[in-house]
Order: C-alpha cells, then sequence, then structure tokens
C-alpha cells in the first residue's frame, strides 16, 4: 500500500504523536511505541511482544498505528482506506499476550494486548442475538451487547460517518487468552467453573460483576466484541461532552428536553452548537443512534487537538440493539424539534432506502464479512427489519420537516452541489 504516505496535514494526529515521540517530524518508534502503550502496559513483562523494527517508512507500521495516523479532524479513517482490512484481521486473529481490566465505565471490560503493541477493548457476550431486553428494564440497566458493538460499527461506516472506532467479533479461549496470562490479580480471582462445568468469571467493575452476573464460556470459549483502541489519551486527549439531548437516567425524572418543544431553540444559541457542524454532527448521532435502538448516549467524545471544529466520536455502543420489535421515537428528538440535517447524510439515508441498496441487505452483507458470522448472523433478521422500517421514519420526520420549514431544513455540507430533483422529499 505505497499510498499509505506519512499525513503531512497539520490537521492529522500524526502531528502530535510525532511531537510526543522525538522533536524531529519523523518520530522515532521505540520510544513513542512504549508510550502508545498507555496504562494497560504497565507492570507487564515484555515477554510475548514482537521485537519493534519500525521505522519511519509506513511499510514497516503495524495496522493499528497506521490507523492511529490516518485519523484526521473529520472522520477516523478514510472511505477507501486499504488499512482497514488488515486492522480488522489483526483485531479478529493475532496473538493474545495480554488481557487486563480496563478501568473507567461501569461494566466489565478488559484491555487486550497484540505481539506488535496494537490493543483492543474486549466486550463479552451476555446475551443471545434473538433475545429481545426485558421491557421492564429501564435502558439505564441494560447489557451491553458484544454483537451491538460490531453492528454499530458497520451501521456508522454504512452511513458514511466514520466515527466509529473499528470493531470485530472473536472466540476466545477463556483460559488460554485471559486466565492463563493475565497479570491482573483481581481479575483472575474472579474466574470459577459453573454446575455444568463452564468456565465463568465476572471480574470487578460496578455493574453486573457478580457470580449472579457471570460471564460463561461453552465450555470455556466465550463469544466477544474486540474494537481497536485509539491512540492513548497522553498523545491524543480528548474532551467529553454531555449530550444536550441526554436523558435523566432516572426512573421518576424527565429531562428538560422531554417536556419543552422548543428546547432546540435555545441549544442552537449556545456554543459550541451555535457554530460550524456540531448540531448536524449531533443530528447525525441521533439518526444513527434510533436506527439501532441506542438510548445510552449521554455523553460523546472530541480529539481536543481539533478544537470544536471537529468529527463526533461515537464510543460505546453495546446498549444499542436492544429491541426490535419496539422503536423509540424520542431518540430523534434532535432532528424533530431541529429540524437540520447535513445534505450527504439526507442522501445517504434516501439511497439506503432504495430498493436496490436497502439498508438491511446492506447491513447483512457488511456483517457477514465479520469471522462470528460463521456462529450466527450478528444480527438477526428482525434487528434487519427494524432498520429498514427505522429509515422509513427517518424519513418521515425530514419530509415534515421540510413541509414547515422548507430550505432550511437543508446543512448544505456538499459545496458546489446542486439540487437534483430525486433529492426532494417528496
Ligand atoms: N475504542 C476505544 N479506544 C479508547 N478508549 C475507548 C474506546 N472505547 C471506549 N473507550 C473509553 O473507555 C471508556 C469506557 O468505555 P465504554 O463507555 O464503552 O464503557 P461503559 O462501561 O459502557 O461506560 P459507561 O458506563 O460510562 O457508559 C469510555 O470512557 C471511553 O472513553
Ligand atoms: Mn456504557
Amino acid at each position: 500500500n505505497g499510498d499509505l504516505e506519512w499525513p503531512k496535514h497539520s490537521l492529522h494526529l500524526s502531528l502530535f504523536l510525532a511531537t510526543a515521540g522525538s522533536s524531529t517530524d519523523c518520530f522515532s518508534i521505540p520510544s513513542s511505541a512504549h508510550a502508545l502503550m498507555g496504562q494497560g502496559k504497565k507492570g507487564d513483562s515484555e515477554e510475548g511482544y514482537d521485537a519493534a523494527h519500525w521505522n519511519s517508512s509506513s511499510q514497516s507500521h503495524p495496522p493499528w498505528l497506521r490507523f492511529h495516523l490516518g485519523i484526521s479532524r473529520w472522520q477516523l479513517y478514510d472511505h477507501k482506506d486499504p488499512n482497514l482490512r488488515q486492522l480488522e484481521e489483526q483485531l479478529a486473529f493475532s496473538r493474545i499476550v495480554s488481557a487486563v481490566q480496563k478501568t473507567g465505565g461501569t461494566q466489565l471490560k478488559l484491555l487486550m494486548s497484540f505481539p506488535n503493541y496494537g490493543q483492543a477493548l474486549f466486550k463479552p457476550m451476555k446475551q443471545e442475538r434473538n433475545e429481545e431486553t426485558n421491557h421492564n428494564l429501564y435502558y439505564f440497566s441494560d447489557f451491553e451487547r458484544h454483537n451491538a458493538e460490531i453492528a454499530a460499527y458497520h451501521l456508522d461506516r454504512i452511513l458514511g460517518f466514520r466515527r466509529i472506532p473499528p470493531v470485530v467479533g472473536r472466540l476466545i479461549d477463556m483460559v488460554k487468552e485471559i486466565k492463563d496470562i493475565t497479570t491482573d490479580r483481581k481479575l483472575a480471582r474472579t474466574f470459577f467453573t459453573s454446575p455444568v462445568g463452564n468456565t465463568c468469571f465476572y471480574g470487578q467493575c460496578s455493574y453486573y460483576c457478580s457470580t449472579e452476573h457471570a460471564v460463561c464460556g461453552r465450555p470455556h470459549v466465550l463469544e466477544a466484541s474486540l474494537a481497536v483502541m485509539l491512540p492513548d489519551l497522553s498523545l491524543a486527549p480528548r474532551r467529553s461532552w454531555r449530550s444536550p439531548w441526554r436523558r435523566s437516567y432516572s426512573r421518576s425524572k424527565l429531562a428538560q428536553w422531554e417536556n419543552n418543544a422548543k428546547y432546540c431553540e435555545s441549544v442552537k444559541k449556545s456554543p459550541p452548537y451555535s457554530q460550524g457542524t456540531r448540531l448536524v454532527d449531533l443530528i447525525d448521532m441521533a439518526i444513527l443512534d434510533f436506527l439501532m435502538s441506542n438510548m445510552d448516549r449521554h455523553h460523546y467524545e472530541t480529539f481536543e487537538k481539533f478544537g470544536n471544529n471537529t468529527f463526533l466520536l461515537h464510543l460505546d455502543n453495546g446498549r444499542a440493539f436492544g429491541r426490535h420489535s419496539k422503536d423509540e421515537p424520542s431518540i430523534l428528538a434532535p432532528l424533530v424539534q431541529c429540524c437540520r440535517i447535513r445534505r450527504s447524510t439526507l442522501l445517504k439515508l434516501q439511497l439506503l432506502a432504495l430498493p436496490q441498496y436497502r439498508l438491511s441487505d446492506v447491513m447483512r452483507a457488511s456483517l457477514s464479512r465479520d469471522p462470528l458470522t460463521s456462529i450466527a448472523p450478528l444480527l438477526s433478521e428482525q434487528h434487519l427489519t427494524a432498520l429498514d422500517r427505522r429509515l422509513v421514519t427517518v424519513l418521515k420526520k425530514l419530509r415534515r420537516c421540510q413541509e414547515q420549514y422548507n430550505d432550511s431544513v437543508i446543512y448544505n455540507d456538499i459545496p458546489g452541489h446542486l439540487n437534483f430533483a430525486s433529492e426532494e422529499l417528496q
């Protein structure tokens, strides 16, 4: 892949990766590789890791490093990035040399490392694919689903956002790939054998980390999702933003936006939503979340270096795809209340509503390249059908917006774009 040159553009992350590694333009690999390993690495031995022999030529860079260097102000990876497939393969098949619990967040997660110093965030399977979240369970006590993390990555890419770090599914040998190699004593101590002889563990976390909620293998093989880790926070600090349309996370309270139809007026006037693409980006996120029925978008993150003028990271999608039989219209509140959408998003949605590019078909095809598909489809047909149904709802809401506000609905992010008849929401 000779086309993967060192990004020279100042908007690229490579610039601060470079300055973090050395004082010259090309950063010296070994020192920065160590810096990139971050906190999860402390206390581990070097055993099992490859000798780092990368030099400043991008040819020798491992896929995870190419991914880090390719992150730009507007997206995590390029539309035609040839590295994506290699990155997915590394996540799916590379040997796991370390597995420790990842702190932060409320549910059990592991940080896994590969011989080439790449790292991934592991989330275990907790629910069967065709199981629906219990209707009496509040969104904030729902489980996280490994297949939701995987499907969310595919959906985000199909929608053209590229704001979710690549995720793949993988069968993990809980004994050989976690218990036997972990240096995390607290994690190791939670392993046990279930009454039917399956290997289980529950880890330490603030939610669902108990014998009753243990994660069990069959007998020691476990399905999981592995998401590529973003550059370490010490090299690429991120800012976490509270969503203006955040839910109350309470059984009794409503959030402001739930009973104030004019809520968007005030959001529109307040920075950073009053400028640039922040508001339409938030609406993109609401559309993504409505399609996959994710009610758990309390925060989003951005890379600090890019300031306010940048894309929004859609991390933590484990609570999506919980119910296929029900849609949750309130997730679309940002779109319905603001009546605004990026032209590029609208065009994509319209394309995916056509029979020949039907969203469910594109998703099914895309998900079929994930290794776990050989066990069972990552999304049941019912979930795929729900995607098409919800897409129709989004387009209907947009039509209503256009009836009310005409031209002010579309935010033109495609300069020079002509108004073709096909684009109108008739
Ligand atoms: N791919 C990634 N690379 C680096 N950091 C990540 C990645 N995905 C998530 N994180 C970070 O890890 C933290 C926890 O992840 P996540 O939100 O998925 O877990 P959680 O247990 O659901 O958290 P919470 O309970 O706060 O919602 C997040 O704050 C996020 O910043
Ligand atoms: Mn979460």
